[in-house]
């Protein structure tokens, strides 16, 4: 085999033209046939050193940081001996690049290392290039091998210099790349699933008003899909139907990220008012990243607090602290020359012998029974509170005397006709009201209070189940 080998070498070489366009579409065809550089990629690229090159062998070489070879893949061509022959002689040509540059070596200046493969392979000349390594990455060499000397190494020398440029971008910087990329997708994919599943409402609005990310709290709390918002010509009118609102919205996006919540109440789905909080922060590239919290629960609970401690929990009328506070609003309305208002102070007649007789529960159920046929007898806009024990005032709008008496008659039929069952037994409850008609010199609560206690005192001396109406002057 390896006489017939030797057979067909010739046997003075000569020098050899080089042609320049093949060595470049060599290069560029290697390059562009494989985007993945491993041991395949270097198995075609010795191969097509010489089928496309023009050169008699080639290998690829590659050794670990401690300088041990680990791979070198050969042209088929080079198989003329033994291999460990072939692997001394690569060796021996990266023992020569040590300094980095490229290496052209002649067997006729005696450079050509002196290993028995170069003698059997019958190479006359040999051009290598370094492929430098880097952290992790492999480094080594590349060769081509050529029995006749050829004309100009350059065009090789670059071709080499190409090719491991390349193999060195894709086995160094492509890695670190794809590393790099590899870490930022899963930050990114981290980021996201953070975004998506939080319980707080995060979306990212881009410059051209749509939407770009839309967390599964959006969806939930608003009802709409990224894609819904997005179909809509302006996806915030979604929210923000009111245009003046909207330029609201958008002026208090700030460009520093902001700990600051402002409160808006953008619409759902639904139809139902959000109570929401919000900080909104413009990135360089013209997003918008909004961050909120749905407060609307917290805010009906606050709302709930608030009522309740306003409210008299026996008979769910006004308590005497809000009545009171009713009464001073409207005096100062009237006072500065708003509606006027009558009030009418009313209190159970005998009430004490409905707790003597039915006890305290049955007394409880008698003025929860005033109360309701009370209301009813009521406009939306009249306010009715409990000042305490079975005492009651009313606070009627825009209302006069007679209409003052209208509404007592209205609840004195309604007591008579809807007497309570106290122990099985219909009782018919009565009360007596004092009647004060808003007057100029009523400047504070108390002096309206003081009116109406005289006139229901009337009421009570007259006989009860009545009411007076306080005159000036009585
Ligand atoms: N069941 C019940 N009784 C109450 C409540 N608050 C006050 N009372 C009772 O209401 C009664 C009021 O009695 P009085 O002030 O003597 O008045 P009255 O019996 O209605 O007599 P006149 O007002 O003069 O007609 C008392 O027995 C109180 O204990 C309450 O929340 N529940």
């Amino acid at each position: 085999m390896r006489a017939s080998v030797l057979r067909n070498q010739p046997c003075a070489p000569a020098d050899r033209p080089v042609d320049d366009a093949r060595v470049l579409r060599a290069v560029g065809g290697i390059m562009s046939a494989s985007s993945s550089v491993d041991a395949r990629f270097f198995g075609m690229l010795v191969e097509r050193c010489v089928t496309e090159m023009g050169a008699d062998g080639a290998w690829a070489h590659f050794h670990d940081e401690a300088d041990s070879p680990v791979q070198t893949v050969f042209s088929t061509s080079c198989q003329v001996s033994g291999r460990g022959d072939l692997a001394a002689a690569s060796a021996a040509v990266h023992a020569l690049l040590r300094g980095g540059a490229a290496l052209y070596l002649e067997k006729r200046s005696a450079s050509l290392p002196q290993t028995p493969w170069f003698a059997r392979f019958g190479a006359a000349a040999c051009v290598a290039y370094p492929i430098g390594g880097g952290e992790g990455a492999l480094a080594g060499h590349l060769a081509l091998l050529f029995r006749a000397r050829p004309g100009r190494a350059g065009p090789y020398i670059h071709a080499l210099q190409a090719l491991g440029a390349f193999a060195r971008h894709a086995l160094l910087v492509r890695p670190c790349r794809d590393r790099e990329a590899d870490g930022l997708r899963e930050v990114v994919a981290q980021y996201e699933a953070v975004f998506q599943t939080a319980p707080v409402l995060v979306n990212v609005f881009g410059d051209d008003g749509k939407c770009l990310l839309w967390n599964e709290e959006c969806e939930r709390r608003f009802g709409w899909t990224m894609e819904e918002v997005n179909a809509h010509p302006e996806p915030l009118a979604l929210f923000y139907p009111d245009p003046a609102v909207r330029a609201q919205v958008k002026a208090s996006v700030g460009a520093e990220p902001s700990r600051l919540f402002r409160e808006w109440h953008p619409l759902t789905r639904s139809g139902e008012t959000l109570s929401t909080i919000w900080s909104n922060t413009r990135m360089p590239n013209g997003r918008v990243i909004n961050i909120g919290l749905d407060i609307t629960e917290r805010k009906r609970a606050e709302a709930d607090i608030v009522r309740l401690s306003r409210i008299d929990s026996l008979t769910g009328c006004w308590n005497r602290a809000e009545i009171l506070d009713r009464l001073s609003q409207r005096l100062v309305w009237a006072n500065r020359g708003g509606a006027g208002f009558t009030a009418m102070m009313l209190d159970l007649d005998h009430f004490k012998q409905v707790n003597d007789c039915h006890g305290h529960l049955g007394g409880d159920a008698a003025l929860q029974h005033f109360c309701e046929l009370l209301r009813a007898c009521l406009r939306e806009n009249d306010a009715m509170g409990r000042l305490g024990g079975e005492e009651f005032l009313v606070l009627l709008d825009e209302a006069d005397a007679r209409a003052g008496h209208a509404v007592f008659e209205r609840l004195r039929f309604c007591l008579h006709a809807q007497p309570i069952s106290l122990g099985g037994v219909p009782a018919v409850l009565t009360a007596s009201a004092g009647i004060a008609v808003f007057g100029l010199g009523d400047a504070t609560a108390t002096d309206v209070l003081r009116r109406a206690d005289q006139a229901l005192y009337q009421a009570k001396h007259r006989g009860r189940d009545q009411a007076v109406v306080h005159q000036a002057g009585a």
